[in-house]
């Protein structure tokens, strides 16, 4: 029996003139790394916008976990269970990494602003047991031993773990990881790897957008090729990879 996480059809988007998505849709299973990859303008982060709600999509239907879910805000996309990170790190970056955990698991805790306030017993309590989660998180994603450090400080490829961490922390349905291994070095680049490889391991489902096409390659289970805001080809990484319309696509650019 399938697990569908995320069914999405008929995704469109345009920008003035330019249609930067064109009916496009995905459907990840439970446990699968999803990769959503094409030639530079080809509309993956406009599609990771729309779905994750920092774009109004022209038309578009949505269901995660079996669940209709309509993307009008970021904050609406988290708790229905989806998390991302982003191109462009965007951590608290003068609070600590493990601070920078906890407020991610914030969306799933139930004191309120009130039990913060006047630190009730239930708050305290409740701040303890996210204390621990995060240090569970930093430990997973191999940060551990610099929970007290200012995220600033971390390097790149640990501040792009920190990400992974905080995203995780919300216990999410869908992991949306937007090209996690930008501006990373080929070390990173393995362990990186290795993280994705091991959060699949834990039944945990990835949407990956990444211009890495070897790195893609290798992970994914399945793979979307974008290219002018169409869905040129979908299928396992070796069929996508035979596909002529894909090649041309990759070949008429400079870029990747
Ligand atoms: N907010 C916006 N306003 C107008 N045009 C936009 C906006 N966001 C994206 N676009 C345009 O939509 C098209 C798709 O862009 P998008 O950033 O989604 O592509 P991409 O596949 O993520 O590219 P890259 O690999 O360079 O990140 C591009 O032509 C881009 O210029």
């Amino acid at each position: 029996m399938t697990d569908t996480v995320l069914n999405v059809s008929g995704v469109s988007k345009r920008f003035g003139g330019l249609q930067a998505l064109s009916d496009v849709g995905i459907k990840i299973e439970r446990g699968q790394v999803y990769g959503l990859i094409g030639p530079n303008g080809a509309g993956k982060t406009t599609f990771f916008n729309v779905l994750t709600g920092m774009y109004t999509p022209d038309s578009g239907s949505f269901e995660l976990a079996g669940k209709p879910y309509q993307p009008t805000a970021v904050h609406t996309v988290a708790k229905a269970g989806i998390a991302r990170t982003f191109q462009n790190i965007r951590l608290f970056a003068e609070m600590t990494a493990l601070e920078n955990v906890m407020v991610g698991r914030h969306i799933r805790t139930h004191s309120g602003l009130l039990g913060a306030v006047f630190r009730t017993p239930g708050f305290k309590a409740e701040e303890l047991a996210i204390a621990k989660r995060a240090q569970e998180l930093l430990d997973y994603v191999g940060i551990g031993k610099f929970a007290d450090y200012k995220a600033r400080t971390l390097s790149y490829g640990d501040q792009r773990r920190l990400e992974i961490a905080r995203a995780l922390a919300t216990d999410p349905q869908l992991i949306a990881l937007d090209e996690p291994a930008a501006g990373m070095n080929a070390t990173e680049k393995v362990m990186l790897r290795e993280l994705i490889d091991r959060i699949r391991k834990d039944n945990r489902t990835i949407l990956l957008i990444e211009h890495d096409v070897k790195l893609v390659m290798g992970l994914c289970d399945r793979v979307t090729v974008l290219d002018y805001g169409k869905q040129i080809a979908e299928g396992t990484p070796a069929d996508v990879q035979k596909n002529e319309k894909v090649i041309e696509a990759y070949l008429g650019t400079s870029g990747h």
